[in-house]
């Protein structure tokens, strides 16, 4: 991890952003009166109405709660008890190697690695949509999808203890917790991913990414069918279609959360198999309901400490940290002189 210096993450996980899923609705949650006051409306407009309904929204919300004060100390141990007993079905494919990469891929990281890479030399290599700054490559070979599809689903189906991979998803798997951190998404990120978000992001950190969270979602139709409009905690997200075969199930996009509009329009991508959306997590997102089939996506949520010290993402405040364990949620200590050293390290601006 980054020279020693432990990542940590906001206390404000366990009191905002709270989904509360049969409405549809993130809140934030200090007491009742304060929910009430703060989210009584836009519960009410979305079905929430009388006493016992707002209880059991209240329920839910206190359940998540509890879940996140348990989170970290059972993701450890699900970590250690996979590492000792899980049998790897496909063990090459926890090792990243270039040949798993699609051969346009390789050839858009070599332009942006190159010594007079710019921005509008790298559009010429890949699709963008609208002015959003949401764009789509190929990154796997087929065949490096079906071989780690192959080995999600053995995982799945092996009786190893399963996370969720977020508040919305519930079902996919925490790849740190599978043990593909250190091996297979930390190279991707540094390697690969970094110099193509450098040109793409440089404003929201992407010259400066150095930590991650990586999971794989699943949709299916006795599953999760879709996902909520939400932001992501992340600089930078890259959404990587795995398969299998499935029908509609797109992703929508709105506006940056930073800039809102009252009215907002919303934007539809298709997902194209081996293909990846590389969007700032910022920007408000969803997916559409599956028709059919089974639908698998890798997602890296890429973090920058030097961004995210200054302003946590998910409360827009100064970030009150709190310790975490491995990469937290991207946060690092920082000494209020050291901000602007950082920043211009990273030649953010
Ligand atoms: O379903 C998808 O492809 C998007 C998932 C997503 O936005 C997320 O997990 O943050
Ligand atoms: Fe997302």
């Amino acid at each position: 991890m980054s020279a020693g210096r432990p990542f940590l993450a906001c206390a404000c996980f366990f009191s905002d952003n709270i989904f509360v899923g049969r409405y549809g609705l993130h809140v934030r949650y200090r007491d009742e009166g304060q929910l009430r006051r703060d989210h009584g409306r836009a519960l009410r407009e979305r079905g929430c109405r009388g006493e016992e309904d707002f209880r059991a929204a209240l329920r839910e919300i206190e359940a998540e709660v509890q879940r996140r004060k348990q989170l970290i100390h059972q993701s450890v141990e699900r970590k250690a008890i996979i590492s000792k007993c899980y049998k790897r079905k496909h063990p090459e494919v926890y090792i990243l190697q270039d040949s798993f990469l699609a051969p346009d891929f390789l050839e858009i990281v070599s332009y942006c690695t190159s010594p007079d890479a710019h921005l509008h030399g790298l559009l010429r290599y890949i699709k963008s949509f609208s002015d959003k700054r949401i764009y789509r490559f190929p990154v796997f070979t087929e065949e490096f999808c079906q071989a780690f599809v192959d080995e999600l689903e053995n995982f799945e189906q092996s009786d190893m203890p399963k996370g969720r991979p977020n508040t919305m998803n519930n079902y996919g798997v925490l790849l740190n917790e599978l043990g593909m951190d250190e091996t297979f998404i930390t190279p991707l990120r540094e390697k690969y991913l970094q110099p193509i978000t450098a040109l793409l992001y440089p404003d929201v950190g992407g010259a400066c990414l150095d930590s991650h969270k990586a999971f794989v979602v699943k949709y299916s139709l006795h599953e999760d069918l879709d996902l909520s409009s939400h932001y992501d905690n992340a600089e930078v997200t890259l959404n990587v279609s795995l398969g299998k075969d499935f029908t509609e199930g797109s992703l929508y996009f709105g506006d940056f959360s930073q800039e809102p509009t009252p009215v907002p329009k919303y934007i539809e991508i298709e997902h194209v198999v081996a293909q990846g959306l590389l969007h700032r997590g910022g920007q408000i997102h969803g997916a559409l309901p599956i028709a059919s089939g089974e639908r698998w996506n890798l997602i890296i949520w890429m973090r920058s400490s030097a961004i995210r010290n200054r302003l946590c993402p998910m409360c827009n405040k100064k970030p009150e940290l709190v310790e975490a364990e491995g990469f937290g949620d991207g946060f690092t200590e920082t000494l209020d002189d050291d901000v602007p050293e950082t920043v211009n390290l990273c030649s953010l601006w």
